[in-house]
């Protein structure tokens, strides 16, 4: 294991470095109400550990080459908050065989269940309506879906798992002490990303279907099949995006896709973006743009307004750090943001565990209420069928 301490202040406790174990690591920090985060990038075979000790800040600003090395963390709507990297480990991923959690079976329960299908199909229903009269072209709609577990419940267990799980996503456990619950992704979605060399990208992800046939074979992502109505759905956010380059009078960016690509037991529509920013001299590029992108018509709408505003009558919940973004910034001169998608919530207090899953999905002319309906119980069961295992 590498251990890498940055600016770590004098009141931080020595026992935090002696404290090798990360299962040790994250329940000492969350009684010193610390704010952490523990990551894994896609494709990667390292894990890291940040601690702040402060439990993070609130920020005012998107200045992104102006922070120090840290992880961001931003809510659907809101202002983000900032973990400074006092402490930062390093350590390589033992490929290990995925087992069984040690939580308990869940309690479900299949009647809320049957009232959120209701009122899910009921709204996506009324958003077509509003399409069709016009009001706005594309809206993305989310649902929750909680369980109860008797028991405890070790985020970094289940962390490891969603990483042996879903190599090609960005994994990640965090706990803001503000916040007071801890949440878990495994992300499909690059929202700004640069690399030591100055290559800045972006991605418009959108259009899903099951990666799996009727049969229980997996479809390759050469002969997946798309109808017009997920092509749609996925230019919207190919347009957003182009829309937001036009706005700072971005030009010299290269486009590629869309192409199918293979998200844990699902299939989406992705067009990859990037620009040089070396070559153009323009280092401010991921900051300016992360303000302008989100939140990308893959998880609001188009026009953007007007799809907020749905989304507030339209949905029971709030979406709190649900497609928010969330990673890594300036460490090894990289920034690596995700939009917080396939993610829980986990909330744990006297003995009992309760996890808030949160899904949602694009709803154009031609959406069927209940084929999205299914969707968004695809999208829960990429955490569930791994942490309810
Ligand atoms: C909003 C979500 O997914 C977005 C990303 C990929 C595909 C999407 C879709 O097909 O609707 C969504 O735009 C979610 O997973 O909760």
């Amino acid at each position: 294991m590498v251990i890498l301490i940055l600016n770590m202040p004098n009141t931080l406790p020595q026992t935090l470095t002696s404290l090798l174990d990360w299962e040790q690591l994250w329940q000492h920090t969350q009684q010193k109400r610390g704010g952490m985060a523990v990551w894994r990038l896609p494709k990667s075979d390292k894990r890291y550990f940040l601690v702040d000790s402060t439990g993070g800040e609130k920020l005012g600003s998107l200045d992104l080459e102006t922070f120090p090395a840290g992880f961001l963390v931003a809510p659907f709507i809101g202002l983000p908050y900032f973990l400074k990297a006092e402490t930062l480990l390093e350590e390589s991923i033992v490929q290990e065989e995925v087992v069984g959690s040690s939580l308990l079976k869940p309690l479900h329960n299949v009647e809320e269940n049957e009232e959120k299908h209701q009122h899910f199909t009921h709204w996506v229903s009324e958003s077509i309506n509003e399409i069709q009269s016009g009001h706005f072209q594309k809206v993305v709609l989310s649902r929750t879906d909680e369980v109860e577990f008797p028991g405890d419940f070790s985020t970094l267990k289940a962390f490891g798992q969603l990483c042996q799980a879903y190599p090609n996503a960005f994994v990640c456990a965090l706990y803001i002490p503000e916040l007071g619950s801890t949440w878990l992704c495994a992300t499909p979605e690059t929202l700004v990303e640069q690399n030591a060399q100055g290559i800045f990208r972006t991605i418009a992800l959108a259009g899903t279907q099951s990666a799996i046939d009727p049969l229980g074979e997996i479809i390759l992502p050469q002969n997946a099949r798309w109808s017009q109505k997920e092509i749609e759905e996925q230019a919207y956010v190919c347009r957003y995006i182009i829309e937001c380059f036009k706005k700072i009078r971005l030009r010299e960016y290269q486009e590629i896709g869309p192409k199918t690509i293979l998200a844990g037991n699902l299939l989406h529509l992705k067009t990859e973006f990037t620009v040089d920013t070396q070559a153009l001299n323009f280092s401010q590029l991921p900051g300016i743009l992360l303000s302008l992108l989100h939140p990308t018509s893959a998880v609001c709408g188009t026009p953007k307004e007007e799809a907020i505003a749905w989304i507030a009558k339209a949905e029971k919940h709030a979406r709190e750090l649900y497609s928010g973004y969330l990673g890594p910034v300036n460490l090894g001169d990289e920034i690596h943001l995700f939009v917080n998608l396939r993610t829980v919530k986990v909330d744990q207090s006297e003995g009992k565990c309760r996890a808030t899953y949160f899904a949602g999905c694009g709803i154009t002319e031609d959406s069927d209420p209940e084929k999205e309906w299914q969707e968004t119980v695809m999208k829960c069961q990429t955490l569930q069928r791994v942490l309810e295992n």
